[in-house]
């Protein structure tokens, strides 16, 4: 025990035990367990974590957060090294056909690769680029530290003539290059959208996706943790994916929501994924037992012990292999960790998981796309389809406020009201402290186990909006784990002489038995973010933000290969505000959002907006709508939910590129589900309308498999 930072037994005010850690690459032994879950036999299996973390802060933060990868990667129950994929696993099984191969073990892919191996009769290729899903990447309060980093494929579209000025016309567009895809770099919120999106899918020529008939499988997928919180007959407590709200929010976090009741006139908040999508809420978000619920880890995991499941990472599948004379797909090829290029024959399917980039990438990569453009590049076109037209996303801005921080806390403690919550913030306990790394570790909660602000949004129709559908999403910054201090001391406060740590935390919690001079440099080093150092005499401002989001967008953008090499990024388009009404539709957001630093239950916070004029639009009057115009289009959110680009239709609908059942048009094996086939982005985060995608996409292939009828010409 004195070995591990395994901290059972009543929290200690402060951490005083000292356990006896050598500081190095191997911080803690192996097989040493934390909290109240022990090492289970799972230890035994060897297991080497992508370590991202430490990186991510610059050197003022490396320990702490080095530490935190550490202990992670010795917590079997956080690890599950006996349940983790490995890049070799196609090689050492030794064969070369399966009935299905999945490509891409993302969001989708996790769902489709689970449920088509519950068939135990059929075998399952699942082949990813990337390496398994980091531990880092578990601990909610580290929800996007992974973007920009090596786990990131760091697309950014290119050209923009209207949006990402400040980037010249580059804005970026993060994909996760993981297990669990960009659902390991994500927020973790679980929103569906309007059922309006669903009913439009429906009537654009897709029987079976109006929204009476998807609500199944949302439900379906959904673990409901908290049934009593939202509408009956909307929800399920009974599949993988567990939703729940995180088990500690700042306290702003609730002032936020009743400050949009009151702009809205509601009593409380309704269930946004229910009957009424507008309002503000504390989000239900895709967490697990404190940690991040991605489909890898709630779909994929337990199926890991499967002999019919086979999945590779580090393998980028290059191209699927058509059989142009027979019109389908026999197989993949892929290019493993070694660089060697290697064949496999799918003896049913193909199913593209590869995302809203990657998919429309990989069917280019295979001659499926318009032809001219794939001449041009030279790829041997096979069909001729709209691949990566009708590419497009929600579009945001950015808009700050200042609070003041001990002042709105005091007040708000003594009024929160909601009995329901787990646990409040503490205002002694900055996220990137050993105190909250402690609390985590100990019970999976404080604010490592929340994503602060990030997890209040709000639905809102701006006066563009038809009948009323929400077309604004709003999400918060604030409180979070970031590696520079959301603190200072209020303008025009004296210069201070003293400085001292709330709680002495960092003196005293770096109680570690490094040696003394591995101790003094943790302790500068931690001493140096100053997250929570007051000054004395001074007032603490807090700086937080807003991103208002056009999410009905009708700008559409373009994707096609630069080159025949699959390892180049392909051009990316997104043509933001090429249709006016989008950057109207935000203005009208940017200004709702302004309207919360007039509510009364935002008033104890002294919530302001911060008026500091934005780069590159101080010359017009700040908060005229010009001023909110320029800010969106000189500093362009690009949001993250770009949906699309293997658009789902009819046969002889020009923009299609899957059919209803999702079969590539004229390729009747070969399959693509995830965002891509989206006809349009839910109005939404993205992900429950993915998973939705994913589960009902595996009902279709399963369903084909068992008609007779059809054996003969999928076999071919
Ligand atoms: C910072 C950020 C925050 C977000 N927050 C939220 C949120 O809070 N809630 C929400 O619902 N959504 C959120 N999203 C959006 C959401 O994460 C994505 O919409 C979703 O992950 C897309 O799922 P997918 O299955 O379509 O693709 P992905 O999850 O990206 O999966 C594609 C997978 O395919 C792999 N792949 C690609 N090409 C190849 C190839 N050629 N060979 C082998 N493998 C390949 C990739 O490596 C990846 O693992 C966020 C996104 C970002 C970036």
């Amino acid at each position: 025990m004195n070995q591990s930072l395994a901290f059972a037994g009543p929290t200690p005010a402060v951490l005083t035990t000292v356990p006896t850690v050598p500081l190095g690459a191997d911080l803690l032994g192996p097989g040493r367990g934390l909290g109240p879950t022990p090492c289970t036999s799972s230890c035994e299996c060897p297991y080497s974590d992508s370590t991202f973390l430490r990186g991510v802060c610059g050197p003022s933060l490396a320990i702490f957060l080095g530490i935190i990868e550490m202990v992670l990667r010795d917590s079997c129950d956080v690890a599950e090294p006996c349940r983790r994929a490995r890049a070799d696993a196609f090689a050492r099984r030794g064969h070369q056909a399966f009935d299905y191969i999945v490509v891409g073990a993302g969001v989708a892919g996790s769902v489709v690769a689970s449920r088509l191996s519950e068939d135990k009769g059929v075998s399952v290729l699942l082949l990813e680029a990337g390496p398994e899903e980091p531990l880092a990447t578990l601990v909610p309060a580290f929800a996007v530290k992974s973007v920009g980093t090596y786990l990131d494929w760091g697309f950014a579209t290119e050209g923009e003539k209207r949006a990402c000025w400040s980037t010249g016309g580059r804005c970026p567009w993060p994909r996760g290059k993981m297990v669990a895809g960009t659902g390991g770099m994500q927020g973790m919120m679980y929103m569906r959208g309007h059922p309006v999106i669903y009913d439009t899918w429906e009537r654009q020529g897709n029987p079976g996706w109006g929204y009476r008939d998807v609500l199944p499988y949302f439900k379906k997928a959904e673990g409901n943790r908290e049934m009593h919180l939202v509408e009956p007959g909307f929800h399920s407590d009974k599949g993988p994916l567990a939703v729940q709200r995180f088990p500690h929010r700042p306290q702003l976090a609730e002032d936020l929501v009743r400050a949009g009741n009151e702009l809205l006139g509601y009593e409380s908040p309704p269930d946004l994924n229910g009957g009424n999508q507008t309002g503000f809420t504390i989000a239900q978000m895709m967490v697990y037992k404190g940690l991040r619920g991605s489909t890898a880890r709630m779909y994929l995991r337990p199926s890991m012990g499967r002999p019919n499941l086979v999945v590779n990472t580090e393998a980028l599948v290059s191209k699927v292999v058509i059989d142009a004379e027979r019109g389908r797909a026999t197989g993949v090829e892929f290019i493993d960790k070694n660089g060697v290029k290697q064949t496999v024959r799918a003896k049913r399917e193909v199913v593209v998981c590869a995302g809203a980039v990657g998919s429309p990438q990989l069917l280019l990569l295979s001659g499926l796309g318009p032809t001219e453009e794939l001449e041009a590049v030279g790829v041997t076109p096979v069909a001729d389809l709209p691949v990566g037209r009708n590419l497009h996303n929600h579009v945001a801005a950015t808009i700050h406020y200042v609070v003041d921080d001990l002042a709105g806390r005091s007040v708000a403690d003594s009024e929160s009201d909601d009995e329901d919550y787990y646990e409040r913030d503490d205002d002694e306990v900055g996220p990137m402290s050993m105190a909250a790394l402690h609390r985590f570790l100990q019970r999976r909660s404080g604010p490592l186990a929340s994503t602060g602000l990030t997890q209040v949004t709000a639905f809102l129709a701006s006066k563009y909006a038809e009948n009323r559908v929400p077309d604004i999403q709003i999400f918060f910054d604030g409180f979070h784990a970031g590696c520079q201090s959301e603190l200072q001391p209020a303008l025009r406060c004296a210069p201070p002489n003293a400085t001292h740590s709330r709680g002495d935390f960092y003196d005293v919690q770096v109680e570690l038995d490094l040696d003394a001079a591995a101790r003094s440099a943790a302790r500068s080093t931690l001493r140096a973010h100053k997250s929570d150092v007051v000054v004395e005499g001074c007032p603490m401002t807090r700086r937080i933000a807003a991103r208002p989001t056009a999410t009905r967008t009708l700008s559409k953008g373009r994707l096609s290969l630069r080159s025949a090499d699959p390892r180049d990024p392909p051009l990316i388009h997104g043509n933001y505000f090429a249709h006016e009404r989008d950057l109207l539709v935000l203005v009208e957001g940017m200004k709702a959002a302004a309207k919360l630093a007039e509510t009364k239950s935002l008033r104890k916070w002294g919530f302001k907006l911060d008026e500091t004029p934005a780069k590159g639009c101080r010359h017009l009057p700040f908060a005229s709508d010009q001023y909110w115009a320029c800010v969106a289009q000189t500093h362009t959110g690009p949001e993250h939910h770009q949906a699309g680009s293997c658009r789902m239709g009819p046969a002889g609908d020009p923009a299609a590129v899957v059919d209803p059942e999702l079969r590539v048009h004229g390729v009747p094996n070969l399959r693509v589900a995830d965002a891509s086939i989206m006809p349009i982005v839910p109005n939404s985060n993205t992900i429950a309308g993915i998973v939705m995608v994913a589960e009902k996409a595996s009902d279709l292939i399963r369903s084909a498999w068992k008609r007779p009828s059809l054996l003969g010409v999928l076999t071919g």
